[in-house]
């Protein structure tokens, strides 16, 4: 078996101005850990020996047909605009179009220095590539438009980071890895020929339907509102909604401080380092908001009169809160079992939403349980649940078959934290076997799967985590 990979590279072929190509860096003593076999089925890849594949997915051996680059692109973080990132620990290799007719980038994430690394060593550590591998697999699994994880490699090499760590590379897979500071980078430059060059590239590869920068950005928002609205539906904080880390084509990307939330609160944060609360998990819809603005401000230098083009592209991210509104209550009334739209629903809504703050109410099982008539167990004081659930069931004598559209709209299993860090801590000291069983749980997270109902359980209060770090 020789691993084969139908590369088919579009990014490669831009001009210059776009990218910086360098091969990977070689690591010491690479091992494979992960591989995601029916992903790399629908890309068409065919397996090679896991020895072959620790050298390839390691970035020890560029595959035939690879084009390796590290893409430039800036950002806003934490609101505040930093000109030059780029993939500072990540290679393109290139593309592949699967068997379902989609093209995909296939990148190393943590393999080595490039000329994007500042002061960054290029590398990534097995904890932040193994959250990556199971939370993107599991949102894929959960219905939530994402990139995802081919394969995950152990280096042999330690990383440093407070202490010495082992290192990894996790092999990524993304409709592209356009990002909205990929044309921010250009924009910022007044360099208007590029950005017109990137607008026509990210209008063939994601919307092709679209028209001239402003039709770009209508479906950008339009994509956006939808992900941010299924964020929201299963508890996800992204954590780290810089503008360099909000896609084009409306995939979730970038693992590094995300979580799910337990107790549901809606000022829930986990990053270490979003002291302002920024990206807390009730402010999603509104950064979105303004990343999409930040997109429109830089669309609109590569028109001959940018000023002319304000009023337009004002109108399209206004627009933006009420797509998201909409996409969301959607996707809340199918979590109470409602598929008709009817007034009095949002208020429906915000009152469970209200009384489960109040009552440390766990997101994933209280929605799971109203299916099962178990939800009051979930309140502090099942009395707040009580007199919501009049209500509800009225609301739902019209509705043919509610739980059905609940066991559809409500998980039961997530990738809570704790097992996230438990999972972690296993591989460190070796053990993969919690890693292969949430891959596996979490693949099927509509399904009952009473055996592996302990993944189902909250955090004690000494296994709650506190924070998630970016220290990636
Ligand atoms: N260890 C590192 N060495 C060099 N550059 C890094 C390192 N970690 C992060 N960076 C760079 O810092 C910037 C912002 O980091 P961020 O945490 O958003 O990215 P990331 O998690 O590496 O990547 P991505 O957004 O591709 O998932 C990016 O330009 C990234 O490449
Ligand atoms: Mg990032």
């Amino acid at each position: 078996m020789t691993l084969m990979i139908p590369f088919d590279n579009t990014y490669a072929a831009l001009p210059g101005q776009f990218y910086s190509k360098l091969p990977p860096q070689a690591v010491k003593a690479p091992r494979l850990v992960a591989f995601n076999e029916d992903l790399a089925r629908i890309m068409g890849i065919a397996p090679g020996e896991a020895v072959e594949m620790a050298e390839v997915f390691s970035g020890n051996q560029v595959p035939e047909g690879a084009d390796p680059l590290a893409q430039l692109y800036s950002g806003h973080q934490f609101g505040t605009y930093n000109p030059q990132l780029g993939d500072g620990r990540a290679i393109l290799l290139g593309e592949t179009v699967g068997t379902d007719g989609k093209r995909r980038d296939i990148q190393l994430k943590g393999s080595g220095r490039t000329p994007y690394s500042r002061g960054g060593d290029g590398r990534a550590w097995l904890g932040p590539v193994l959250r990556e591998y199971v939370v993107s697999e599991a949102m894929h699994a959960l219905g939530i438009p994402t990139t995802r994880a081919l394969a995950a490699v152990e280096t042999g090499e330690t990383v440093w980071r407070e202490g010495g760590l082992p290192g990894a590379v996790l092999t990524r897979v993304a409709a592209s890895h356009l990002r909205v500071g990929t044309f921010q980078v250009f924009a910022a430059r007044g360099d208007k020929v590029s950005l017109q060059r990137l607008t026509e590239y990210a209008i063939a590869r994601h919307y092709p339907e679209a028209d001239g920068p402003m039709g770009l950005l209508r479906a950008v928002r339009d994509a956006q509102s939808q992900l941010i609205a299924a964020w929201m539906s299963v508890g996800f904080i992204h954590g780290v909604m810089n503008t360099d880390n909000f896609s084009i084509s409306g995939e979730t990307i970038d693992y590094g401080p995300c979580a799910f939330m337990d107790v549901y609160h809606p000022h829930t944060v986990f990053s270490s380092i979003d002291r302002g609360r920024r990206y807390a998990y009730a402010n999603q819809p509104t950064i979105a908001v303004w990343n999409l603005a930040q997109l429109a401000t830089a669309l609109i230098q590569q028109l001959d009169d940018p000023e002319a083009g304000v009023e337009e592209a004002t109108e399209i991210v206004h627009a933006m809160p009420a797509l998201t509104e909409a996409a969301w209550l959607t996707r809340f009334r199918a979590k109470l079992g409602i598929t008709s739209a009817q007034d009095g629903d949002l208020e429906l809504v915000t009152s469970l939403l209200g009384r489960m703050a109040e009552n440390q109410s766990d997101f994933t099982n209280t929605f799971r349980a109203l299916a099962e008539g178990k939800a009051r167990d979930q309140f502090t004081d099942p009395a707040a649940f009580d007199a919501w659930e009049n209500d509800w069931q009225a609301r739902l004598a019209d509705e043919p078959d509610p739980e059905a559209v609940m066991r559809a709209a409500n998980p039961a299993f997530i990738p809570r934290n704790h097992r996230i860090e438990e999972m972690i801590a296993g591989a460190v000291a070796g053990d993969y076997a919690l890693f292969h069983r949430l891959s596996a749980v979490l693949a099927a997270p509509y399904r009952d799967q009473p055996e592996h109902s302990d993944l189902q359980r909250p955090p004690l209060p000494e296994e709650v985590v506190q924070a998630t770090f970016c220290g990636t």
